[in-house]
């Protein structure tokens, strides 16, 4: 029986592999009840983002009061907010429903390129919604486009970005490793309480498919944090998933394929029987 809920603030991706659609998936296949507050819709796919449609204000204040009014989460993750104006909204409404166990997906880029946060919303982004999160879990250049530093390029580097991230203020960062080369994928997870960091890593699979792994992993963060997993225990899971998920992705359409959202269950079915 599913008894935990979580909900999803975000862009929809008409393609499916990224986004609210990506993220109501995962929540699905660990058993967690997600609800979601659509903040954009894009006309996207596996080529690229063909169109962006920002949601009127008032049409993202209502679906989140309806939802945070009545069935509540569990835990929230914010994915794609792409305006400040979306981005302050929210935050306020976070606050004024006393939101739990905030993951923020600090979203600015689709993998072709598309920009997928304003340029001017950067400073919202940095003073309302981070100080509000658990975790943030930025890849490379958006962790670099945050701190306004250069890329880095191994991840030995990895550590000092994540702990300057801290300042801003969310209780745990997670850099994401994806976009470093190497043989392995290699996340970092610091804490602003002291504790000490930890790298989850995984192989690196040779697949161009990985639209929407972001999007996946940080709602699999919230998933679990939505069962009351403490951080560390979450991110393990989320990257099981991930790996699971990228191993079967799918070659579907002319581009960056998605991947499979259901292979971590169809794979602990199969240890269990
Ligand atoms: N080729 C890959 N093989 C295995 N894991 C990967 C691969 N690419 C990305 N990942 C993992 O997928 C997750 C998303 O990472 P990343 O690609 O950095 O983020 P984003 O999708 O936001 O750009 C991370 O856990 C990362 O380590
Ligand atoms: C609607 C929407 N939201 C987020 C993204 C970016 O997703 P991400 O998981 O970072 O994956 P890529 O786009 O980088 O493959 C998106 N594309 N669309």
């Amino acid at each position: 029986m599913i008894t935990y809920k979580a909900l999803t603030i975000a862009g929809s991706d008409s393609g499916g592999g990224a986004g609210i659609q990506a993220d109501i998936k995962t929540f699905q296949e660990l058993d967690v009840f997600g609800m979601s507050v659509i903040t954009v819709l894009t006309a996207q796919n596996t080529l690229g983002v063909q169109g962006v449609f920002p949601q009127a204000l008032e049409a993202v204040e209502a679906q989140m009061d309806s939802v945070l009014s009545d069935i509540g989460a569990d835990a929230v993750k914010t994915g794609m907010l792409f305006t400040a104006d979306i981005i302050r909204l929210v935050a306020r409404k976070l606050q004024q429903h006393k939101a739990q166990n905030l993951v923020v997906d600090p979203v600015m880029y689709a993998k072709g390129g598309a920009q997928l946060l304003q340029q001017e919303a950067m400073d919202a982004l940095k003073q309302t919604l981070l100080p509000l999160a658990k975790v943030i879990t930025p890849n490379i250049p958006e962790a670099c486009a945050i701190l306004g530093i250069p890329d880095i390029h191994n991840a030995t580097d990895m550590r000092a970005v994540a702990e300057k991230l801290l300042e801003l203020g969310p209780q745990y960062v997670l850099l994401k490793g994806g976009h470093l080369s190497g043989t392995q994928a290699i996340d970092l997870l610091v804490a602003a309480d002291g504790s000490e960091a930890v790298s989850f890593i995984s192989d690196r699979i040779e697949t161009p498919h990985t639209h929407g792994t972001g999007c996946t992993l940080a709602s699999a963060i919230t998933a679990e944090l939505a069962k009351g997993r403490p951080v560390n225990e979450a991110v393990q899971t989320a990257k099981q998933f991930i790996t699971a998920a990228i191993s079967h992705s799918l070659n579907i359409g002319g581009g960056i394929g998605p991947t499979d959202h259901g292979a971590y269950r169809r794979a602990r079915l199969h240890v269990l029987s």
